[in-house]
């Protein structure tokens, strides 16, 4: 099975994961990968701005007409199913429809310099979640912050080489976090077998505790042995320098 872009070539299948793999030159995907994340971003941006916009109601429904041909624009060559893993040059994996950190997904909220960054036991990362994440008023959803947990406990376990996928997730929401700059940080407490038992913190921009979770993640036993590939994050040291909207882009 091909995932419909001609840019790749057949599927590669571990478990029950499917990879594909790039056959475009380094500079060539590298090219397309800005590309694609300047039109991610330029997207994202509109859904803010659509969500904010309090121009007359006939520009509303010029800026929908207009918008409606920008998506017929873009589906004259579209996938025919989602994103999935690709194998870059690297033999990194690149999941650019990921909801939470996919260079492609415009919804995704860790991406660029808000990335999820790896360290020695853990991974974190400070994101800006603004009125497209909006819950009680003003506030982060709480469903929003539970994803962003899911994806960050599974960074935290790949950090330290232990993956494994989240069987249970459990969030205790201390306080209202308002929306704008919020840090989360997971680690690894346990492991056992194939079981990982993660903590993460949530705190809010004014370094207020917001919200802790607990997870149980359990490596497959289907991945078990197996030779499935990872993505690779920055090291967190990289949070001060200049960080490329993909770490997987060189
Ligand atoms: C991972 C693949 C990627 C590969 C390449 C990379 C690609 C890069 C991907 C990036 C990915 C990002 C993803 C973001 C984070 C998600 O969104 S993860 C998605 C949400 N989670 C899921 O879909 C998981 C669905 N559940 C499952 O697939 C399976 O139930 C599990 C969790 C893998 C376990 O299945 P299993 O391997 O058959 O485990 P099993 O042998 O039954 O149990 C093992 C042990 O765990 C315990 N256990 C299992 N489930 C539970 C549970 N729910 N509660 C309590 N205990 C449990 C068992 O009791 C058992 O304990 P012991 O008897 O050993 O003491």
């Amino acid at each position: 099975m091909t995932n419909g872009d001609p840019s790749t070539d057949d599927d590669r299948q571990t478990g029950l994961v499917t990879y594909s793999r790039t056959l475009l030159a380094p500079a060539e995907l590298a090219r397309r990968d800005r590309a694609y994340a300047a039109l991610t971003e330029a997207v994202r941006e509109l859904c803010d701005a659509q969500l904010r916009t309090e121009v007359d109601l006939e520009e509303v429904g010029a800026v929908a007409a207009e918008v409606r041909a920008v998506t017929a624009r873009l589906l004259t060559s579209a996938r025919e199913r989602s994103f999935g893993i690709e194998l870059g040059h690297d033999g990194g994996a690149r999941e650019h429809g990921n909801a939470v950190l996919g260079l492609r997904n415009p919804f995704a909220c860790a991406v660029g310099a808000r990335a999820m960054f790896w360290d020695d036991r853990g991974a974190r990362a400070t994101l800006e979640l603004g009125a497209l994440y909006e819950g009680p008023p003003g506030c982060v959803h709480g469903g929003v912050l539970a994803l962003v947990f899911d994806q960050l406990f599974t960074e935290a376990a790949a950090a330290v080489g232990q993956v494994g996928m989240t069987a249970e997730l459990t969030v205790a929401y201390r306080r209202p976090i308002p929306l704008g700059t919020v840090t989360v940080d997971a680690w690894l407490e346990v492991v056992d077998g194939r079981k990982r038992r993660m903590h993460a913190t949530c705190h809010d921009g004014d370094g207020n505790l917001t919200a802790e979770a607990e997870a149980l993640l359990v490596l497959p036993r289907w991945l078990e042995g197996s030779d499935a590939i990872w993505p690779k994050r920055p090291p967190v040291d990289a949070l001060d320098g200049d960080v490329s909207l993909d770490p997987s882009v060189t």
